[in-house]
């Protein structure tokens, strides 16, 4: 299947389909004709991938490639100039490119290399988890996290190309699985009422793995849309950031060491939207039925911090405008709104 993220000028496709990877060197061949690519990946997933990604290139272009710690804390920037050392070391000039193989680490923090790097190197995303498939390797968010909030200093820098293999998924480990699903399910929260009643229909992700394929291209669909709406979050974008703000200040808490990005989001979307019922600003009974998918795929909906302790990264959020603090919030399930408020939103003394 092929989507197609219209940008203008800075259009790019989306394949996705099993074993993609086996012919990922031909659909590069057909957006790039320059001669070196540097493949930048983790050390989990670049021995698994790596080698038959390289292979393949070779045929075309001169390949090199760089291999870095797994995990939330090699998205740094403190590492960036291990990024930009590995590409001056091998050549790579601005007719060359960038390729991103692993999870949403490996896209955001190789992203914003490329997007930096001598001004900007042409950028193709191989995403290997399940989040990095639905959400991370489409439209153009690339960054680094610092001490004080997650993706704190970034840019929006689209790729060329994004290439598709559900079928890597089968080395996945079941937690970074379930993370990939907090994502899926907050595709449902805000969009889609259908496809949360499709998921919340399955017992368990095993039950739902026949219908991967379709459900990842459904997430990417909504993605497009809603980035070919407004690229650079300034209104509807924000809307996929439904959880984030709770979520981020959450894992920015433990400095990126305890809770994984998806299921940050999934503590961040339950406990945002019991909050907003009590306000009457949600239907109720719709945490309730967020809980239940959360259940069902293995996610966590409380960590055992008090709101106060999250103010601070909160107050860093990137949608804050004007002074104005802008939340997420449901209608009901599948639809969502932009919420402009203030920290005094948040009962401090609440632990979430
Ligand atoms: N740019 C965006 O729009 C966007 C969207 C969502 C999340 N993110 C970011 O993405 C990051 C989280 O991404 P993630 O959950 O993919 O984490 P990750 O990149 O750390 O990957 C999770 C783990 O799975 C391993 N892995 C990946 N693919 C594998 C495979 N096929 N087989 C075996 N192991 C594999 C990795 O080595 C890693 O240990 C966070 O930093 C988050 O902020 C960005
Ligand atoms: O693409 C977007 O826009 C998103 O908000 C997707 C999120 O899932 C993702 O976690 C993103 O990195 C968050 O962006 P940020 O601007 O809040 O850092
Ligand atoms: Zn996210």
């Amino acid at each position: 299947m092929k989507l197609t993220v219209h940008l203008g000028e800075n259009s790019y496709p989306i394949y996705i389909e099993n074993h993609i990877l086996d012919h990922a060197a031909s659909y590069i061949a057909e957006t790039f004709s320059g001669r070196r690519v540097m493949i930048i990946s983790d050390d989990q997933v670049y021995p698994l991938y790596g080698s038959r990604l390289k292979a393949q290139l070779e045929k075309h272009y001169e390949c090199f490639h760089l291999v870095l710690p797994h995990g939330e804390a090699t998205k740094s920037f403190q590492n960036l100039p291990v990024l930009y050392g590995a590409m001056l070391d091998a050549g790579i000039s601005r007719s060359d490119l960038v390729i991103a193989l692993g999870g949403g680490v490996i896209g955001d923090l190789a992203g914003f290399a490329a997007a930096s790097y001598l001004r900007g190197v042409r950028l193709i995303q191989i995403p290997t988890s399940l989040l990095a498939q639905v959400d991370s390797s489409v439209g153009g968010k690339v960054a680094v996290d610092l001490p004080q909030g997650k993706n704190l200093a970034g840019a929006f820098y689209q790729p060329s190309l994004v290439l598709i293999d559900p079928t890597v998924l089968d080395t996945l480990a079941p937690h970074f699985v379930s993370d990939g699903m907090g994502e899926v399910i907050k595709y449902g929260c805000i969009k889609d009422a259908e496809l949360f009643e499709l998921l919340r229909s399955h017992r368990s992700f095993a039950d739902l793995q026949p219908e991967l394929p379709s459900v990842i291209a459904r997430c990417v669909d909504i993605k497009r849309q809603v980035v070919e709406a407004d690229q650079f979050d300034t209104g509807e974008r924000m809307l996929l950031n439904f959880g984030h703000t709770l979520a981020h200040a959450i894992e920015q808490y433990h400095n990126y060491q305890k809770e994984s990005h998806g299921e940050a989001v999934s503590i961040g979307m339950y406990q945002i939207c019991r909050l907003a019922e009590e306000k009457g600003l949600t239907r109720e009974g719709t945490a309730e039925k967020i809980l239940e998918v959360l259940n069902i795929y293995g996610l966590a909906h409380s960590c055992g911090l008090p709101l106060a302790d999250l103010l601070g990264a909160m107050s860093r959020d990137k949608k804050n405008l004007h002074g104005s603090l802008n939340l997420i919030l449901l209608d009901e399930i599948g639809k969502s709104r932009i919420y402009p408020t203030s920290t005094g939103f948040f009962p401090l003394e609440r632990t979430i």
